[in-house]
C-alpha cells in the first residue's frame, strides 16, 4: 500500500471530487458513518460522549460523527472553536447548522471565550479539532485546549490524526501540543508518521478507514513510501518448480560466531536454512566446528585457523552472497579480517550487529562497502555507524542519506521495520510483534535475508520480504507461546509455515 502524504491525498481528494463529481459533504458523510460505527462497536450509548471540532474539514467529521451518534441514542455535547479568522469550512457551515436542532445534541460554538466543562473519565471525547490541514504546530489557545484533552482521563478517539500531529515529519511538535489519543481512527490512508516510534505514544491504536476514495485516483500516484502487506510478498516470492534440486536455491556464506557466541552463528544458519536456501556455508573459529555440526547439521562448517575469534575471510569457492556479522565480536583481529574482506568484495554483502560493529572502528570502511550491499542496523548500531540521534525521525531521515551516498540498502529494525533503499524508496514492516525483543532474532533475520539474495532476489526486495517474514513467523511463534517466551529458534522455526501461509 502506498503511503501517501498529506497534500497528495489532498490532491486524490480534489480528483474524486470533480472526476466522480462526489460532492466534500459526501465524502465527510463517507468518512463520519465508518467512524461511527467504529465506535459504536467499542462503546455503549450509556458513554457520554464530548466532541471537540475544528473549522477544517476535520471539524465536519466530527460534527457529522455527533449527529450519528445522537440518532443512535448517544448523549452528545459539541463544542466547536470557530476562532480563526478564517471562519469555517463549507462542510463544517453545513454540518454545525445541521446540529443545532438535533435531540440530545448539546452544542456550543465558540468563537471568543471558553470555559472548559469537566471531562469525566467515563467519557469519550472525539478529537476533531486538526486533520491533514494543520499548517504548524498549535499555538495560544490551542495548545493550551490540547492540554486540557489530555490531562483528562478520558478515553480519547482521534479523528483522522491526533490534532497537533503531522501527516510526515514532527520533528519539531512538541509532545504536550498534540492530543495524546486513545485510538485513531484513520481516513482511507495510514500517514507516513504512523510509522514512527517516536508518534506511537500520540496515536494509541490506529486503524485505517476504507471510505472507497483510494480505487482509482491514488493507483496513478507516486509515492517514495510503501507499506509492505502480505499479498505484496505473495507477489514478489517465486513458487518453487516441481523439477529442481539445491543447486537451484543458491548457496551462500555465512560468516558468524565467536568463542561465546556460537549460537548467533546457529540461529543465522536456521535462518537461512528454513528460508530455502540451496546450500550454506559458515565461517567461524575453531570452537564453533562441534556445536555447529552438531545443532545444525544441515550447514558445511569452514574453520577459521584461530581457536576463539576470526581472523581471516577468504572465501574458498564462489559464493552467491555472503553474509557478515552474527556474534563474530569486535577483536582488533577480527575487525582486520572484516576490514580486508570488505575490501576485496565486489558482490552486495548482508551485514550485521557485529559486522557493523567491527564497521563502526574503521568508518571510512562504508566508503568500499559494496553497492546494494544490505545493512541490518538495530537503532544502537544505526546510531554507532552514523552517530548519536535522538530521534527515529532523524534516524529515518540518516537512513535515507546514507543509504543514496553509500549506495546501500538500509534495513532499520523496530516495530515498523524500515527497507531504505538509495533511490529513497522506504519499505515499512509491520508483520512483526513484541515477541521478535529477543535475542537472536536479528540473526536469525540476516541468515534470510541472505539467503532470498541467494535465491535470486534483488538485494531491496529480499531485505524487504526478509523483513516481513521474519516478522511473520515471530508473530506465528508468539501465537502458540504467547509475547513473553519466545525464542529465536521458535522464530526460526516457524519461517517455513509463514512462507507456505503467504504462498497459500
Ligand atoms: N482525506 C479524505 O479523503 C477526507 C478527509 N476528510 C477530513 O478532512 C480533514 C482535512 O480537512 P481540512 O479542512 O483540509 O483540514 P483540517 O480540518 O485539518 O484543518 C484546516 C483548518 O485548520 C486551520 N489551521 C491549520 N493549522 C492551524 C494551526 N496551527 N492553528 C490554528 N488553525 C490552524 C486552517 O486554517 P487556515 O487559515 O490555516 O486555512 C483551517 O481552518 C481530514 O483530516 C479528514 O478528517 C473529510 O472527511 C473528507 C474525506
Ligand atoms: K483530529
Amino acid at each position: 500500500m502506498k503511503i501517501f502524504t498529506s497534500a497528495q491525498i489532498r490532491s486524490i481528494e480534489n480528483a474524486v471530487i470533480e472526476k466522480e463529481g462526489v460532492t466534500s459533504i459526501e465524502l465527510v458523510e463517507r468518512a463520519a458513518s465508518a467512524i461511527t460505527w467504529e465506535i459504536m462497536s467499542r462503546w455503549r450509548p450509556s458513554r457520554p460522549m464530548m466532541v471537540f471540532a475544528g473549522p477544517g474539514n476535520n471539524g465536519a467529521d466530527a460534527l457529522a460523527v455527533a449527529r450519528m451518534l445522537a440518532d443512535e441514542g448517544y448523549t452528545v455535547t459539541v463544542l466547536l472553536f470557530n476562532v480563526t479568522d478564517r471562519g469555517l469550512s463549507d462542510a463544517c457551515r453545513h454540518y454545525r447548522d445541521e446540529l443545532t436542532n438535533v435531540p440530545g445534541v448539546s452544542f456550543t460554538e465558540i468563537t471568543n471565550d471558553f470555559n472548559p466543562p469537566v471531562i469525566t473519565r467515563d467519557a469519550i471525547v472525539i478529537d476533531g479539532l486538526f486533520g491533514s490541514g494543520l499548517k504548524e504546530p498549535l499555538k495560544g489557545g490551542f495548545k493550551s485546549l490540547v492540554d486540557y484533552i489530555n490531562s483528562s482521563n478520558a478515553t480519547i478517539v482521534s479523528i483522522d490524526m491526533p490534532s497537533g500531529m503531522f501527516g510526515e515529519w514532527n520533528e519539531a511538535t512538541l509532545s504536550r501540543d498534540v492530543v495524546h489519543a486513545t485510538l485513531t481512527l484513520a481516513i482511507e490512508f495510514p500517514r507516513l508518521s504512523f510509522f514512527i516510534q517516536d508518534n506511537a505514544e500520540f496515536l494509541g491504536e490506529w486503524k485505517v478507514l476504507d471510505i472507497k476514495l483510494a480505487s482509482n485516483e491514488s493507483r496513478g500516484e507516486q509515492s517514495p513510501y510503501y507499506l509492505l502487506e502480505k499479498k505484496d510478498v505473495k507477489r514478489i516470492l517465486r513458487q518453487r518448480p516441481e523439477f529442481c534440486s539445491k543447486a537451484d536455491f543458491g548457496s551462500m556464506l555465512l560468516v558468524a560466531g565467536c568463542y561465546g557466541m556460537i549460537g548467533a552463528s546457529q540461529m543465522a544458519a536456521l535462518g537461512a536454512l528454513r528460508s530455502g536456501i540451496g546450500r550454506l556455508t559458515v565461517h567461524g573459529p575453531r570452537c564453533g566446528f562441534i556445536p555447529m555440526q552438531t545443532s545444525v547439521p544441515e550447514a558445511m562448517f569452514h574453520a577459521d585457523q584461530h581457536d576463539i575469534v576470526i581472523t581471516d575471510i577468504s572465501p574458498k569457492h564462489e559464493y552467491d552472497v555472503v553474509a557478515l556479522g552474527p556474534g563474530i565480536g569486535t577483536h582488533d583481529y577480527t575487525v582486520r579480517a572484516v576490514e580486508n574482506f570488505i575490501n576485496m568484495s565486489t558482490n552486495p554483502l548482508v551485514i550485521d550487529a557485529d559486522g557493523l560493529n567491527c564497521i563502526a572502528q574503521r568508518p571510512n570502511l562504508l566508503e568500499h562497502v559494496p553497492p546494494m550491499s544490505v545493512i541490518t542496523p538495530h537503532a544502537g548500531e544505526f546510531d554507532r555507524l552514523f552517530g548519536p540521534h535522538t530521534s527515529h525521525e532523524s534516524r529515518l531521515k540518516t537512513a535515507v542519506e546514507k543509504s543514496a551516498y553509500y549506495s546501500i540498502i538500509i534495513l532499520l529494525k523496530g516495530r515498523y521495520t524500515s527497507v531504505v533503499r538509495p533511490d529513497g524508496k522506504i519499505y515499512f514492516i509491520g508483520s512483526g510483534c513484541q515477541a521478535l525483543a529477543t535475542p537472536g532474532s536479528g540473526d536469525v533475520l540476516t541468515g534470510i535475508v541472505g539467503s532470498f539474495i541467494a535465491q535470486g532476489y534483488t538485494p531491496d526486495l529480499a531485505a524487504a520480504i526478509g523483513a516481513y517474514i521474519h516478522g511473520m513467523a515471530g508473530t506465528l511463534a508468539a501465537e502458540n507461546d504467547g509475547t513473553f517466551g519466545v525464542l529465536a529458534t521458535d522464530v526460526a522455526r516457524n519461517i517455513s509455515k509463514a512462507i507456505r501461509d503467504i504462498l497459500n
